[in-house]
């Protein structure tokens, strides 16, 4: 990891047939006996290498991990994200290549001799270090001819778990007996007893879901069995995505503004022209059935296509309408996957078993051949960027591929991005406007609730009045309501409770963050600092402190408002488990709950008809993030969550309690204006110097020792200012928010420009340097367009 570049291997006799481009083999390296895995990138007859080449000592894959695109891709990628290439390539292979596995010889032909010898009666071939130059020739002939295949087995296979696990033979009638005549005092008993009634149909549940969720310890548990009440048995977790059988879909006869689409994107698929499409759809106006029939397109001109949708709504709802339509013909791609299964379905894409994939992010990098359409629905969402080395975009990595495909990309958000919306504004991209909401249902109607007037402050919760009638009226209708608590996101920002006043920053009008250790307010981009306020500047009332509820508090007000409703809680701590968000939105969709509440992770792509009512609690968290997002992030928030309501025959409302009412990213996603708040927006982004008018690029720094890794900020500074023009902007160095991670303290700078042709090149000397000095303990990271700055 200390080095960027390629190097030479000779390849031994025994080999030359084997070592192809997109193989890893093992390589020694440096002067030690040390060996290593590369990737070969070439094979070549000739070498300028002045001494002597050592050989590849072994092979370790054998056929090739990644396709000459992958490895292509792979040089533009670095170049990019200022990362490794090495990095680069690990990132495109799927996780199970990187975890501990087997490989095996699997037969394909299997009356062929030579395949009968190999195998010698066993039914697969096991793939050691030890094979000699012989075996791996014979196998990669027969591998050549289709007569076997190799095949990657993780060692431990996460696909097949087994856990302690506790069922009953008796039936609830039993149940009942078996507790009346229990001790009062036995409450573990009890509560055992209690849990398997009302669980009798779910029955085994895992010791794991007892103890963790219901406190009943082993113990209990034994001591049950013990008296014959439950049996201990063993589960074994079948780790397959929930809902994988959908029912088969046929097409939806499309609407006008569906129809155009469709056609344009068919004509650049036909044309094999390789634009890029913005579809700037309101909420609810069919996009899903858009991509479904253009994806059917791609596949009537015998080619494939890449669907990108955000983890988070890579729910059973996405998939199945994909799965629905499209079968066995779908693979799906997401971290919920065990290593086995991920590498179960790029296996099925490698070997053309598939003509679509949908996946998260890094599904972008799927082995996918001949490609004929890429899209990526909610374009605009922040977890498309990685957030780690190599920090790459999944959209320009999409462009890419695209390019190289010859194929059109469609991109879709009812809240598209700045910059892509910027870039359709420019003709780049093509725009495709979908304004109306399919059956011409109406968007939802907003209501504003000023969260500084008298009657709101002065309930003691956090439900307004009017948000409280709305939900009870909800209620007695037997619709659904869906609360979203707008958690903090990355940071601490100070807010007066009195007027809803956020302290900024003077010079880059974003919120000053409060640093905790310091008592002090600072700036993350230019490092300006003060005092914590004791009083509001703006009212001078004392009411001020950091903003924030947690969703069990929430959870809490609503049964004590409404004690008849079902509330479902969906936040990180209750969908932790393996398909546990899957699981309540099916609940949530089977009516068995008229309210869900939740994070930000319910605010996107839901489609329930029964939905009539979104409440936002505090619609101003994001607002004061300290970022220049901020307001398109709040923007898109609401107008997205506000999207959930009233999608079918019902008409929809949406309550929105806030402390700026003023403020035009809540004004226009009241009205779910997206034109309005763009115009806005860019205007304020043009006033202050950011994206898309300017580029931007952080640069951080981190060492153990603070004294040094200021002086090395400040020196990279002066670094970056020799290789910029006069119309650059170069902020900081500033700490970052939680400036000590890991014992390591980091600060950054922050490079705004235009067009600095030098710019790109000292980037990259500066990231060599650092690794090269590798024992000053410095580490530098580069982002391009970082998506948050904290
Ligand atoms: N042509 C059509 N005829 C009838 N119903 C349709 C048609 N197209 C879409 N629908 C239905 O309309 C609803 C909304 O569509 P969809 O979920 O695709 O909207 P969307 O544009 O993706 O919205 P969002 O951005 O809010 O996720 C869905 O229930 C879908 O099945
Ligand atoms: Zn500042
Ligand atoms: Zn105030």
């Amino acid at each position: 990891m200390q080095t960027n570049r390629p190097f030479e291997y000779l390849i031994p006799d025994a080999l030359s047939d084997v070592v192809v481009p997109g193989m890893r083999v093992e390589v020694p390296f440096g002067r030690g006996k040390r060996k290593i895995q590369g990737f070969v990138m070439k094979v070549k007859d000739t070498s300028d290498f002045q001494g002597k080449l050592k050989p590849i000592v072994r092979v370790i894959d054998l056929k090739p991990v990644l396709s000459n695109e992958m490895l292509k891709l792979s040089y533009w990628l670095a170049d990019r994200t200022y990362s490794f290439q090495i990095s680069c390539l690990q990132t495109m292979l799927p996780s199970v290549m990187r975890a501990k596995y087997k490989q095996f010889v699997v037969p394909i032909v299997e009356n062929d001799p030579e395949v009968v010898a190999l195998l010698q009666g066993k039914p697969t071939f096991e793939i050691t270090n030890q094979l000699d130059d012989e075996t791996i020739k014979l196998i990669n002939k027969l591998r050549k001819n289709k007569k076997v295949d190799i095949q990657y087995v993780v060692q431990n296979q996460a696909v097949q778990v087994k856990r302690q696990a506790v069922t009953t033979d008796l039936n609830v009638i039993q149940l009942h007996e078996e507790k009346s005549k229990l001790r009062a005092n036995a409450k573990a008993q009890i509560k055992l007893l209690e849990y398997l009634t009302a669980h009798l149909h779910d029955l085994p549940v895992e010791f794991n879901v007892l103890e963790k969720d219901y406190g009943i310890s082993r113990a209990a548990i034994k001591t049950a069995e013990k008296n014959h009440l439950v049996k201990i048995t063993e589960v074994t977790k079948l780790r397959k995505p929930v809902g994988m059988t959908p029912e088969k879909t046929t097409k939806m006869s499309l609407t006008d503004e569906q129809k155009q689409a469709v056609d344009q994107i068919d004509e650049a698929i036909t044309d094999e022209d390789p634009k890029t499409f913005l579809i700037e759809g309101v909420t609810g106006s069919g996009k899903t059935e858009v991509y479904l029939q253009s994806i059917d397109k791609a596949l009537q001109q015998g080619k494939t296509a890449l669907m990108l949708v955000p983890e988070i709504s890579l729910t059973p709802q996405m998939v199945n309408r994909v799965v629905g339509r499209f079968g066995d013909q779908v693979a799906v791609l997401h971290s919920g996957l065990s290593n086995g299964e991920r590498y179960d379905e790029w296996t099925r894409i490698e070997n053309h078993e598939v003509k679509v994939v949908v996946g998260a992010r890094s599904a972008i990098f799927a082995p996918l051949e001949n490609i004929g359409l890429i899209i990526i629905d909610e374009e605009h969402e922040a977890s498309y960027k990685q957030d780690d080395n190599p920090r790459y975009h999944a959209r320009d990595v999409a462009l890419w591929r695209a390019k190289v495909n010859k194929s059109p990309v469609v991109l879709g958000s009812a809240t598209p991005s700045l910059e892509s919306r910027a870039r359709a504004e420019k003709g780049v991209y093509q725009m495709i406007r979908m304004k109306k909401r399919v059956n011409e249902q109406k968007l939802p109607q907003v209501q504003i609730v000023d969260m500084r007037d008298a009657e709101n402050s002065a309930v003691k919760g956090d439900f307004s009045p009017v948000l409280q009638a709305s939900l009870q009226e909800t209620l007695n209708k037997h619709d659904q309501a869906i609360i979203l608590l707008n958690r903090r996101g990355y940071s601490s920002f100070m807010m007066c409770r009195e007027c809803g006043f956020v302290l900024k920053c003077p010079n880059c009008d974003v919120s000053l963050t409060y640093h905790k250790d310091l008592g002090k307010m600072k700036c993350h981009y230019c490092g300006h600092e003060e005092p914590m306020p004791q009083f509001c500047p703006n009212c001078r009332s004392k009411k001020i402190g950091f903003y924030g509820t947690g969703t069990q508090n929430i959870e809490q007000q609503l049964n004590d408002l409404f004690p008849q409703a079902r509330v479902l809680r969906m936040d990180v701590d209750t969908t932790r488990r393996k398909g546990a968000h899957a699981k309540i939105l099916s609940q949530f969709g089977q009516h068995k709950a008229d309210i869900l509440l939740g994070t930000q992770m319910i605010a996107k792509g839901l489609d329930f008809p029964d939905v009539t009512l979104v409440g936002v609690i505090n619609a101003d968290t994001t607002l004061s993030l300290a970022d220049f997002r901020a307001s398109e992030r709040t923007f898109q928030l609401l107008t997205q969550v506000s999207g959930r309501a009233g999608r079918a025959q019902k008409s929809g409302h949406v309550v929105i309690q806030t402390f700026n009412p003023d403020h035009y990213a809540i004004k226009d996603a009241a009205k779910q204006d997206y034109e309005t708040f763009f115009k806005q927006e860019m205007y304020i982004r043009h006033q202050s110097n950011y994206t898309p008018y300017y580029f931007t690029t952080l640069i951080s720094v981190a060492n153990q020792d603070e004294g040094k890794t200021l002086k090395r900020s400040y020196w990279l500074k002066k670094q970056l200012q020799t290789a910029l023009s006069d119309d650059a902007i170069l902020l900081g160095p500033s700490p970052t928010m939680i400036s000590r991670k890991q014992n390591k303290y980091y600060y950054q700078i922050i490079v705004k420009y235009k067009h600095e042709p030098k710019l790109h090149q000292r980037l990259l000397e500066i990231l060599n340097e650092t690794q090269a000095d590798a024992k000053s303990g410095f580490t530098v990271a580069i982002d391009n367009e970082p998506q948050h700055i904290d």
